[in-house]
């Protein structure tokens, strides 16, 4: 791969994350939430390994809702209609993000409450 075709791929990756975050309320929440943890661990104190756990939710989180929306918009392409497999794709990619943010939630207070409490 040339190092042109290599830095079109980021452009095209950029541009798929700008039209997500304007469309999708979801990955706009995430990134508030995001940009609320990375805040609190600065002021909190978190070590070495806390903090690589923290971006790793927080990255993973938003990656993820940036896949639950491409699995959306697929859907509507391939099923602009009502059908029972639009509705089971849509509502385990939707699944598959509630798992990782309870997941999140959980390892962050466990990260968190000890420090403040
Ligand atoms: N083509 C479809 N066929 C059947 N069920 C669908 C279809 N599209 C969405 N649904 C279901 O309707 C419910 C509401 O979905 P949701 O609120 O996410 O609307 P959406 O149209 O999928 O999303 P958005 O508003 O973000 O485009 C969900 O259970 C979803 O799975």
């Amino acid at each position: 791969m040339g190092l042109n075709r290599f830095f079109r791929s980021f452009v095209y990756a950029a541009q798929g994350i700008v039209s997500a975050v304007k469309r999708e309320q979801n990955i706009r929440f995430h990134l508030l939430a995001g940009i609320t943890v990375f805040t609190a661990g600065f002021f909190t104190g978190l070590s070495y390994t806390e903090w690589l756990v923290v971006i790793g939710l927080v990255g993973g989180m938003i990656a993820l809702e940036l896949v639950n929306s491409a699995i959306e918009r697929v859907v509507d392409l391939a099923s602009p209609d009502i059908h029972p497999l639009a509705k089971e794709a849509k509502d385990i990619a939707a699944g598959a993000v509630l798992v990782f943010a309870a997941a999140s939630a959980i390892i962050g207070l466990l990260i968190f409450l000890p420090k403040w409490f």
